[in-house]
C-alpha cells in the first residue's frame, strides 16, 4: 500500500463520488486550478496529484469523509447531503447534476399511501410526517420505480431529471420534495487550517459557476 502523504496545511485531500458526478467534478476543479486529471481505469481508490490526494468514494460516503475530516473538501449531490444529516460547510452550489426528489405513483393512482419505497428514508420520513401521511418506509438500493410498478409500495420517493424513466414506466410525479444539484462541501476545521488553499478554490468555483450561468 502506498503510504498516505503527510497532511501539511498546503496539501488537500479531496473526496469525489464515482458515478455520474466524477467526470464533471474533475473538469470543474481542474478549471478552478487544481492539478487533476481523470484517473486511469484501475482498481486504485486513492490517486495522488501534486499537492492533492483524490479519494474515490460512493456518493453516500462523501459527506462522512468530509465531516470526519479525513477529506478536507468534496463534491456531492444535495440529495445525498440532506439524507446524510452531516453538518458540513456547503459554500458553493455547482449547478450540475440537477434533478429533484419527488413523490411518484402509477398514473391515476388514488388509494391510500401505506408503504413508500425509497433510497432516501430520512428525507422521506421528514416529508411524510410533514404531510401527515403515516406510511411505512421501505429502504431500497436502486431502480426504485420498480417498487411502484410491482406493488411492493403504493408510491416511491426518487430522483427525477428528464422524466424519461417515469414516462417509460407509466408513472407520474405527484409532488416535489426538493431540488438537488452538486455541491462543494468543506470540513469546517480544514477551512481554518488550509484556508490558503481552500479560500481561493471556493472563490474560483463561485466565479466559474456564475460565468457559466450567465454565459
Ligand atoms: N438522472 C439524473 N440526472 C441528473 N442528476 C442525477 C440523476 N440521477 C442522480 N443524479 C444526481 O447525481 C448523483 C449521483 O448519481 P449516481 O447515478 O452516480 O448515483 P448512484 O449510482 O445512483 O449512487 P450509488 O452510489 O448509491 O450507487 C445523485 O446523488 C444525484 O444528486
Ligand atoms: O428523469 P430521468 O432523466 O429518467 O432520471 C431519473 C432516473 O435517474 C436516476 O436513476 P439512475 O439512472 O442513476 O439509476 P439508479 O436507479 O440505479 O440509481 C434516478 O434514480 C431515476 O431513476
Amino acid at each position: 500500500m502506498t503510504p498516505a502523504p503527510t497532511r501539511t496545511p498546503d496539501h488537500l485531500t479531496l473526496a469525489l463520488p464515482k458515478g455520474r458526478i466524477l467526470e464533471e467534478a474533475l473538469v470543474l476543479l481542474a478549471r478552478a486550478g487544481l492539478p487533476l486529471t481523470m484517473p486511469e481505469k484501475s482498481r486504485a481508490l486513492r490517486h495522488e496529484f501534486p499537492g492533492v490526494t483524490l479519494l474515490e468514494l460512493r456518493n453516500q460516503d462523501v459527506p462522512v469523509y468530509v465531516d470526519l475530516g479525513v477529506a478536507d473538501v468534496g463534491i456531492v449531490g444535495k440529495d445525498v447531503l440532506i439524507e446524510s444529516g452531516r453538518a458540513v460547510y456547503e459554500p458553493v452550489d455547482l449547478r450540475f447534476a440537477a434533478c429533484r426528489l419527488s413523490l411518484i405513483r402509477e398514473i391515476g393512482a388514488t388509494g391510500t399511501i401505506g408503504r413508500v419505497g425509497t433510497k432516501y428514508p430520512r428525507a422521506a420520513r421528514a416529508y411524510l410526517n410533514a404531510q401527515g401521511i403515516p406510511a411505512e418506509i421501505v429502504k431500497l438500493s436502486g431502480n426504485i420505480e420498480l417498487a411502484a410498478l410491482t406493488g411492493l409500495a403504493d408510491a416511491v420517493i426518487d430522483l427525477v431529471q428528464t422524466g424519461g424513466t417515469l414516462r417509460a414506466n407509466n408513472l407520474e410525479e405527484v409532488d416535489v420534495l426538493f431540488e438537488s444539484s452538486a455541491r462543494l462541501v468543506v470540513n469546517r476545521a480544514a477551512l481554518k487550517l488550509r484556508r490558503e488553499r481552500l479560500r481561493p478554490l471556493i472563490e474560483r468555483l463561485r466565479e466559474l459557476v456564475a460565468a457559466d450561468t450567465v454565459g
